[in-house]
């Protein structure tokens, strides 16, 4: 199995891209992971708490378990994923049940910046988007499809997702095998990207094969 991991600012257009190289790759060969998936439950704190925490930094995720769940399906067994409701900022009891397949992408905005989920991945991605497109799709899908309103995605956006995009996000494009400029729009982007993993699947991995002997990272 090979991991692609893709990374970028919130709203870039990460899933947008992970979306269409898998619909490329076909689903029955990809299995799809988001890191948002592995956010802390925070369900022991008040709703004023939860709306006061730092949701952009590594800490914010249960690194530990993403870890051990790419490793379970690197060895070819299937994984159950945490459910997490952006609404309530807490995971709730459902998890979702995925097998291995010969293609993971893993997709959030901090899986280049952590050590340990970078040194799984195999083709590191980095989904670039000019600020202010970030921020004005941000706004509008977080009232459309999160539960926030203009002035909390705002007030969010200003003391925590700006200062931690600077601090951990940008920094970890420097680890990115490819750049994707203009994120959900480059067509031309995702194609060629495809095109690869499919070229290098067939041929590194004898196409849909999920065992560790045709793991990307011990061929090369
Ligand atoms: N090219 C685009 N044009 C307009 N809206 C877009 C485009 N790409 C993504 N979006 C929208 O912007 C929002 C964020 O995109 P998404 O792919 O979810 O980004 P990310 O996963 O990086 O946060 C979504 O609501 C998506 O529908
Ligand atoms: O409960 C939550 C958890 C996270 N967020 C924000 O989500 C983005 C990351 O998701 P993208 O899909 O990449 O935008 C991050 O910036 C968090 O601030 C949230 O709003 N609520």
């Amino acid at each position: 199995m090979i991991i692609i991991g893709i990374a970028g600012g919130s709203g870039a257009g990460k899933t947008t891209v992970a979306r269409t190289v898998a619909e490329r790759l076909g689903e029955e060969n990809v299995v799809y992971i988001s890191q948002d998936w592995y956010y802390k439950d925070r369900s022991h704190l008040s709703l004023e708490e939860r709306e006061k925490l730092n949701l952009d930094h590594p800490n914010a995720f249960d690194s530990k378990l993403l870890i051990a769940h790419l490793k379970q399906l690197r060895q070819g067994h299937p994984i159950e994923v945490p459910h997490y409701n952006f609404s309530t900022q807490s995971r709730t009891t459902k998890t979702m049940h995925l097998e291995p397949k010969s293609v993971a992408i893993l997709e959030g905005i901090l899986v280049l910046a952590i050590t340990e989920v970078r040194s799984l991945i195999d083709f590191k991605i980095f989904v670039d988007a000019e600020p202010d497109i970030r921020l004005i799709r941000r706004i509008e899908r977080d009232i459309r499809e999160r539960n926030s309103t203009y002035e909390k995605t705002v007030k969010r956006y200003l003391t925590t997702v700006k200062p931690m995009h600077d601090a951990f996000i940008e920094p970890s494009k420097i680890f990115a095998d490819i750049i994707v400029p203009r994120g959900g729009e480059n067509e031309i982007a995702t194609d060629m990207l495809a095109e690869f993993v499919e070229h290098y699947t067939v041929h590194h991995s004898g196409g849909t094969t999920t065992n560790n002997e045709n793991n990307l990272a011990e061929t090369q």
